[in-house]
């Protein structure tokens, strides 16, 4: 039956005014209706059909997704879109390409470690994609630890040239997105020889094809790294591998903000921190966490829609069964992502203020919150990733056996997004970023009041003293309470950490001694700044009948759930009784409760189309079992009634004869 809506019912339950959520979800007016109207387009467009993706082989799947790259291109150009809309534009085409290294790395690398006059030559190239870059850090034998690259960039005075070389197997570069069929240039990272002398890890624009055929440039080999995780989504990707016999480049396609090579061969450093030559890594980490509410909003849309739909249990005398949605088994499994999904994209809105602002210090040459917005955008992009990933595994569970169908659109998010655990600095290596800007924060204390988002640890010396005054399950309602203890948690984390740091022999040998539980307070300090993120959220004036309300539930339900997740941490720590860790639980409990009504309203806020979320599952209508049906009999097994391979291998061992003393 088309046009019955199965989740009519649930959708009048809401407690709150779903348009005004739509607005508070997406950020302001004008960024919904960018949103709304760029989702709609590629809904819309036959071109961007991606039901049949799963069935296609390798190189149909990348040919098909530089056929969706072009068409994408032509609607920019024909429709003077503007980049915030190609953005949202790309992010509804939901397939990974070349065009997410040319926007997300190579362009912002050029603007950020650019000098002006680089800038002026090579930006608008790539803004109108005469030239089509990528960012070639990662090698076969180095990704994390950048300063061990081994790739070499020599320069040659005579000519006024570098000679970029991959000196052994394991300097191939190797990952680099679009490297391996589609990209003319690349930022390659390499380390800089100059008569002999190194002088670090820096960034060289090389262009890699010819403009003319496409072919390799001389001294340059190209190829695919292979086939990666799942199949129909990182596979439009052409991941690539490079490798350079001694490839001459002007002197001027040295990436020279940080330092510069003058013609007579000195090096010459500015006045700028040479991190800034990892300033890319800082912007695109920043777009990782707003992708991971993305994601993560997908998964637990379908889930939500999917569980209010499936029964199971609980009929009496023929009556209908149970939805799955009302168990507290289910509810204490999903409610906490979505509550987490609002957490990250709160986060994420206020993290891209901070990154506004350092990137406009860093053009007048204001390094001062450089480190701080360094650990922020590491520890949150840790942090988001590893509880997305998690989170859509999970939703994938809640969908029982369902679930695992492609149709269901969770297996290929997960393999689509996993992946961003490990790029853009693997999670681990991340923590301890963090936990190097916590260990200076904390051993600074005497001489040094902290800012920003360490400010809490200013008063590490009363946090660690203090303790938990909740009495009742009420009093975990209090956000002034919800916030002292997970600053009271990570603060004596961090000060623990520090007091045993002291114990060792050396910072260094100590550091690797208990780079674990450095690890563990760094996720306890970002835990605070996204818990203090949505309460401050919440503070501000939240238009739309019972919007902010429903966002207070949701904001309570994501802070005592780390609270009951990471109840170790807060036991062992001393600041809460086990009383009070159990008091929150059950605080917890009740607020499944309320989310319960509004639960499918809170997902449809999102508005996500059916063509982005590609499940039949998380269907708006809810018509499941269907749609579930339909989309089963278009599998290719399902053309014949007997399948290739039927006559030649089974019906062979179907006839033989055996002897009866074989069986
Ligand atoms: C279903 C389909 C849907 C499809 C949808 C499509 C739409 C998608 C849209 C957008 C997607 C965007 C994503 C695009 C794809 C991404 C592809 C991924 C690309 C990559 O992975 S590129 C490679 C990234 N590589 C890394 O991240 C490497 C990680 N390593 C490092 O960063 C560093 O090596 C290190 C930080 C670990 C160590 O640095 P190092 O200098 O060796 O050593 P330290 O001594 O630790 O540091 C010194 C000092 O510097 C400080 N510091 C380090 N980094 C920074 C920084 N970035 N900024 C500022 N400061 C930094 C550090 O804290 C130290 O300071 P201190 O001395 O303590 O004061
Ligand atoms: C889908 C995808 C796309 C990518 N795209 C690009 C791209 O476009 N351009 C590009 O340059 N790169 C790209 N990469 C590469 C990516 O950035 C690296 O894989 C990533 O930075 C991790 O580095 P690694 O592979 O060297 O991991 P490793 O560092 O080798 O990690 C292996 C293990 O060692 C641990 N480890 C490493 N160092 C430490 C330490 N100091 N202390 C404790 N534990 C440690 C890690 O936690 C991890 O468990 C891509 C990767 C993927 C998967």
């Amino acid at each position: 039956m088309e046009g019955v809506d199965y989740l009519r019912d649930e959708r009048s339950k809401a407690q709150f005014d779903v348009e005004t959520m739509k607005v508070a979800w997406a950020g302001s007016p004008e960024a919904f209706l960018v949103c709304d109207r760029m989702a709609k387009l590629v809904a819309n467009d036959p071109v961007f059909e991606k039901f049949s993706k799963p069935m296609l082989g390798r190189k149909e799947l990348f040919k098909n997704t530089l056929r969706k790259t072009a068409h994408a291109w032509k609607l920019v150009n024909d429709l003077h879109l503007t980049e915030e809309e190609a953005k949202w534009l790309r992010h509804y085409i939901d397939e990974p390409s070349y065009t997410d290294l040319q926007w997300e790395m190579f362009v912002p690398a050029l603007e950020g470690q650019g000098t002006e006059e680089q800038k002026k030559k090579w930006v608008p190239l790539a803004k109108t994609m005469q030239i089509i870059g990528t960012y070639a850090q990662t090698e076969l034998g180095h990704g994390s630890n950048v300063q061990g690259l081994e790739t070499t960039a020599t320069f040659d005075r005579q000519s006024d040239e570098f000679v970029i070389h991959s000196p052994t197997l394991t300097s191939s570069k190797w990952w680099p997105g679009g490297l391996a069929k589609v990209t003319t240039h690349a930022i390659v990272y390499a380390r800089l020889i100059i008569d002999g002398h190194f002088y670090g890890v820096h960034g060289f624009i090389v262009q890699l094809r010819s403009l003319e055929d496409h072919s390799p440039l001389p001294g340059i080999t190209l190829g695919d790294i292979g086939m990666k995780f799942g199949h129909g989504t990182y596979n439009t990707m052409d991941n690539g591998v490079a490798r350079f016999d001694r490839v001459r480049i002007p002197r001027d396609q040295m990436l020279m903000r940080v330092s510069q090579v003058t013609k007579e061969g000195k090096y010459m450093k500015s006045n700028v921190p040479r991190q800034l030559g990892y300033a890319t890594m800082v912007s695109v980490r920043q777009t990782i966490v707003s992708d991971a509410s993305k994601a993560l909003s997908r998964a637990v849309c379908i889930a939500t829609r999917y569980s209010a739909i499936r029964r199971q249990f609980g009929s009496r005398d023929g009556g209908p069964e149970t939805q799955v949605l009302d168990y507290k088994t289910q509810q204490s499994r999903l409610f906490p992502l979505v509550a987490s999904a609002f957490a990250f994209r709160f986060a994420s809105d206020w993290l891209k203020l901070l990154y506004t602002d350092v990137k406009q210090r860093l053009e007048v040459n204001d390094f001062s919150t450089l480190p701080e917005v360094h650990a922020c955008t590491a520890g949150f992009k840790s942090l988001t990733t590893a509880a997305t990933a998690e989170g859509i595994e999970e939703c994938r569970k809640l969908c029982g056996g369902h679930g695992y169908l492609i149709s269901s659109g969770l297996p290929e998010l997960f393999a689509f997004y996993v992946p961003a655990c490990t790029y853009e600095g693997e999670n681990v290596v991340m923590l301890l970023q963090v936990a190097r800007f916590l260990v200076k924060t904390v051993s600074d204390l005497g001489n040094k009041q902290p800012v920003g988002t360490a400010a809490y640890l200013g008063r590490a010396s009363l946090l660690v003293q203090k303790n938990c005054v909740v009495q009742t399950a009420e009093d975990w309602l209090n956000p002034i309470a919800i916030l002292e203890a997970f600053e009271a948690r990570a603060a004596r984390m961090a000060v623990g950490c520090c007091q045993r740091l002291a114990e060792f022999k050396s910072p260094e040998e100590g550091f690797a001694e208990l780079s674990s539980d450095l690890a563990e307070a760094s996720l306890a300090h970002c835990q605070v700044i996204v818990v203090s993120t949505f309460i401050r959220r919440l503070q501000q004036d939240i238009p739309g009948r019972g919007v902010k309300q429903a966002l207070e539930v949701l904001c309570n339900v994501y802070a005592l759930f780390l609270l009951h997740k990471h109840q170790g941490d807060f036991l062992a720590t001393g600041y809460l009784t086990p009383k009070q860790a159990s008091l929150a639980n059950d605080q917890l409990r009740t607020l499944y409760s309320k989310v319960r009504p509004n639960a499918i309203a809170l997902v449809d806020s999102f508005n996500h189309t059916d063509h982005y979320l590609s499940s039949v599952l998380g269907r708006y209508d809810g018509n499941v079992y269907p749609k579930l049906y339909e989309a089963a009999l278009k599998d290719p097994l399902n053309d014949s009634d007997i399948a290739d391979g039927i006559h030649q291998y089974v019906q062979p061992i179907l006839k033989q004869k055996l002897h009866s003393s074989k069986l």
